[in-house]
């Protein structure tokens, strides 16, 4: 279980984030959903330790130590000649000694053929393009196998492929360790297909909390969003946003 109580963010002493209360099942993908600005980063650096906040953040009745939170901010340019199986390496560095032994370089090959990226290995960051670079930093978080997992803007830079790729080994990932994920997006119909629970945010306030299935309805993205909208239905009886026209402030 998540838990936040009078949880507030101040930056230059103007508050960016004030959830009262919120409690969410963590057993499986969480998000957070709002329009620009509306406190999701903000949410998820506190979360990770990088951002001053007062209240009280608690999972599962405690809070995991630093080395058990891996956090991937928004999409930004790798320029280092760091080689990717290096890269992927870097996230098991509080395990690491002067000599590298055998079954950490076969944890990294693991998690590279896991994300289809075991081609890569070789290659230096640098020559990457944003979305190969994106899938590399998200297969180092995971090789740290942490107790919680945030992540902001994790499929950005992907394509569809890759989008759902990631998105389906995040859930996987989530059945075989004990991770707690915690994933902004933007795109609505990626959160209402591979969340369980959503935080939803607008203006630095919560607006709704709970399971993605009630929550996402035509009157709250309409409120939330500013925008009118139509959702459809999946197979799956997952919700399809489709976007139709911005209000205009009157
Ligand atoms: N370092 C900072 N200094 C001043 N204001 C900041 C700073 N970081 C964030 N803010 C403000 O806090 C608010 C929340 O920003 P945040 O980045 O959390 O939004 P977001 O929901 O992640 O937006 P986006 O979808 O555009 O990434 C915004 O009004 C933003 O301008």
């Amino acid at each position: 279980m998540l838990l936040l109580n009078d949880f507030q963010v101040k930056i230059d002493h103007k508050i960016r984030l004030n959830i009262h209360k919120a409690q969410l099942s963590n057993t499986g993908v969480i998000g957070v959903i709002g329009p620009n600005g509306s406190g999701k980063s903000t949410l998820l650096k506190s979360l990770a330790g990088f951002l001053n906040h007062s209240g009280k953040k608690l999972l599962d009745n405690q809070w995991p130590s630093s080395n058990q939170i891996s956090y991937m901010p928004q999409a930004y340019l790798v320029k280092s000649k760091l080689k990717v199986e290096d890269c992927v390496l870097l996230g098991q560095r509080e395990q690491l000694s002067w000599r590298v032994t055998e079954d950490q370089r076969s944890k990294v090959m693991e998690i590279l053929d896991e994300l289809q990226l075991a081609h890569l290995a070789k290659r230096s960051m640098d020559s990457l393009s944003g979305g190969q670079q994106q899938m590399v930093l998200l297969a180092q978080r995971l090789s740290r196998n942490p107790t919680l997992l945030l992540l902001d803007e994790p499929t950005s830079a992907l394509d569809m492929y890759h989008q759902l790729e990631v998105l389906s080994i995040l859930q996987s990932f989530i059945q075989t360790h004990n991770t707690t994920v915690i994933i902004a997006l933007h795109e609505l119909t990626l959160a209402s297909r591979f969340t369980n629970q959503l935080i939803i945010l607008k203006e630095g306030k919560l607006v709704s909390h709970g399971d993605t299935h009630e929550l996402i309805t035509e009157e709250l993205i309409n409120q939330v969003y500013q925008i009118d909208c139509q959702i459809l239905t999946t197979h799956e009886h997952k919700a399809i946003v489709v976007p139709i026209r911005a209000q205009r402030s009157v």
